[in-house]
């Protein structure tokens, strides 16, 4: 097969970096470091056709938008920071489940009486008329923060960029509200900083990104394939249970209803004669009401179990991709 390699990018460290690895090993998909830990290359088990990258959150955003990378895992925000226009040269795949947290503007909680972005358009005004300055802005999120407030008709402020600790820049005198990202709230209210009621700029979780810029040979074609397709096999697997059900001697059920009624699908096709045992792959919480549907249509047994993949011919994920490439 010719060309280069897929390159996967994921997390270096922090907290995406243990989701990250869980969630590929949970697909087969198993990341193998090469000695020693700090080479920040490796490769997935099995499937010569990857190259892995170990680099920072934003680091990956940067490669999937050049194209150095074919795909990743990152944060929304840092997408949505670092791409002007991400939709021209990255798709988001998946929500991954992990890595949530929300881009916020927040202002110290002694400003009792500013709790929305048009109290603060106020403040910005005071401080430019009365003290003939803008009000000053701390946050790493420049472009995100320039895009909400624009939003938000505010002007008069300018941005200190803030590459840490972006919760004590208030305290420290070097600005008066801060854009930052939280999970939990510790350290805004450690830093006696409060969320505007509509200061939610974007509520981010780490995502599955493709490149739309990278070099997509017939190898990192396949080995996507591969990747997506393992990953949709997992998924299906964690959100379904498999009921089968031994068919009544007299008379068929109306599968075709009875799956309709219940999101449930027939992955092996409808039974062979009237009776015998059918197969059907329904949503987690559909089991009970496909079960109790099933006894009642006559059915003489029904069983239901969990599985750990479910491959399929169809692998939406790639195919969303690749019709885009
Ligand atoms: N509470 C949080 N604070 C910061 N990032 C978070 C948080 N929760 C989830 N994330 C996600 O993880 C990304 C970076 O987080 P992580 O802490 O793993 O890397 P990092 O090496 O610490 O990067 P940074 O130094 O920019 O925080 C964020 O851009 C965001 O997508
Ligand atoms: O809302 P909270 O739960 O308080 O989390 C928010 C804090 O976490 C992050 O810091 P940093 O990335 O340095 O923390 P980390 O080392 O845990 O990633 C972020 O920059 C905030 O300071
Ligand atoms: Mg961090």
């Amino acid at each position: 097969m010719t060309g280069q390699p897929l390159v996967l990018a994921v997390p270096s460290k922090g907290r995406l970096q243990e989701n990250a690895s869980a969630f590929f090993s949970r697909a087969g998909l198993k990341l193998v470091q090469k000695a020693g830990g700090r080479e920040y290359r490796g490769t997935l088990a099995g499937l010569p056709g990857v190259e892995v990258r170990y680099l920072s959150a934003s680091e990956i955003a940067g490669q999937l938008a050049s194209g150095a990378a074919h795909l990743g895992v990152t944060g929304e925000d840092l997408i949505r920071e670092m791409l002007p226009d991400p939709g021209s040269s990255v798709e988001l795949l998946t929500p991954l489940g992990f890595g949530h947290a929300s881009v916020v503007v927040a202002v110290p909680q002694a400003w009792i009486d500013v709790r929305a972005m048009s109290d603060l358009d106020e403040v910005a005004s005071e401080m430019r008329l009365r003290q003939g300055r803008r009000m000053r802005i701390a946050t790493k999120y420049v472009n995100l923060t320039r895009r909400f407030f624009a939003e938000a008709g505010i002007a008069d402020y300018r941005i200190v960029e803030s590459l840490g600790a972006t919760e004590g820049a208030p305290a420290a005198g070097s600005a008066e509200i801060i854009v930052d990202i939280t999970t939990t709230g510790t350290t805004l209210a450690a830093n006696a900083l409060k969320i505007l009621d509509d200061g939610v700029m974007l509520r981010s979780e780490a995502n599955l990104v493709a490149s739309l810029k990278a070099d997509w040979s017939e190898t990192a074609r396949a080995a996507l394939r591969t990747v997506l397709g393992r990953i949709a096999a997992e998924e299906r697997a964690r959100t379904t249970r498999e009921v089968r059900a031994a068919l009544p001697e007299s008379g068929s059920i109306d599968l075709a209803t009875l799956a309709g009624l219940h999101e449930a699908e027939l992955p092996y096709g409808a039974p062979r004669g009237a009776d015998g045992e059918i197969v059907m792959r329904c949503p987690v919480d559909a089991v009970f009401d496909l079960s109790d549907a099933l006894v009642q249509a006559g059915a003489r047994a029904v069983t239901v179990r969990r599985i750990d993949y479910a491959f399929a011919a169809e692998n939406p994920l790639a195919e969303r991709l690749l019709a885009r490439l």
